[in-house]
């Protein structure tokens, strides 16, 4: 099946991103296509978390157009966002799992705040991701009796729930140990090759060696694209 006549999952024209009244970063152009899996990179400091944070709406995009999932990320209203969200997939720091509640409850937790109002689907659905990330046996734990790559793959879980068109992961593989963070991103390989777009920052250059995909690089306050022009990928580390 070919995509390439779609709409992308995320388009960026003529984008402009800012912290406070600093420009992070400036012309940023690219699109990703349904299914594509392209990784994020560049020094701490360049602009990833800020770019993804433009894309799931936290922070509000003042310059240029762009679109996710069929949202328009400028001028978009507040209560808009929670919306946005559904239709993404997001794997941050920031999002954590509350850590006074079981496995399914925290996935029923998102479940009914996005609109599940069947007790019987939730407990479906949450089986269903839980399965697919391989740890069905863990709906009733605490977040405390698992390791920290299984709590990473209980938020990979969460972040499925609503059939996400696009994944959007800052640093998944960040604190842990190169054979948990492998099956971490065999993990995201899975969930892409089942048709679902992934967006990953990432500063783990061995990863981006084994499974290579397109690359984004923010360096200088721009944006770089290797399906564009060829660059040095480690230039500047
Ligand atoms: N909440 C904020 N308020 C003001 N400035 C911020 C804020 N968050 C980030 N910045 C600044 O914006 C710039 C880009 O930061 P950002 O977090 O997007 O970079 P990054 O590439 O994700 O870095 P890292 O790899 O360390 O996560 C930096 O100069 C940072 O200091």
């Amino acid at each position: 099946m070919s995509f390439s006549s779609s709409t992308p999952v995320v388009s960026l024209r003529d984008v402009a991103i800012y912290q406070d009244v600093n420009t992070v970063l400036s012309s940023v152009n690219f699109d990703i296509d349904k299914g594509e899996f392209v990784y994020l990179v560049g020094r701490t400091g360049s602009g990833k978390s800020s770019l993804l944070k433009t894309l799931y709406g936290d922070l509000p995009l003042q310059t240029g157009v762009g679109h996710i999932a069929d949202f328009k990320l400028s001028k978009l209203p507040r209560k808009q966002v929670p919306y946005l969200r559904r239709k993404i997939g997001i794997v941050f720091q920031d999002f954590q799992l509350l850590f006074d509640r079981t496995v399914a409850e925290n996935l029923a937790f998102v479940l009914k705040a996005t609109g599940w109002k069947d007790k019987s689907k939730r407990k479906q659905r949450i089986t269903e991701v839980l399965m697919r990330v391989g740890l069905d046996a863990a709906a009733n734990k605490l977040p405390h009796q698992l390791s920290g790559g299984e709590q990473q793959r209980i938020v990979v879980a969460r972040a499925l729930l609503n059939e996400p068109v696009i994944l959007l992961a800052d640093e998944p593989t960040g604190n842990l140990d190169p054979i948990v963070a492998d099956g971490i991103m065999q993990l995201f390989n899975e969930i892409n090759n089942s048709g679902t777009a992934v967006l990953m920052a990432t500063h783990n250059y061995e990863i981006i060696n084994r499974y290579p995909h397109r690359v984004l690089k923010c360096e200088n306050g721009k944006v770089l694209d290797s399906k564009v022009e060829d660059f040095n990928l480690t230039t500047g580390y």
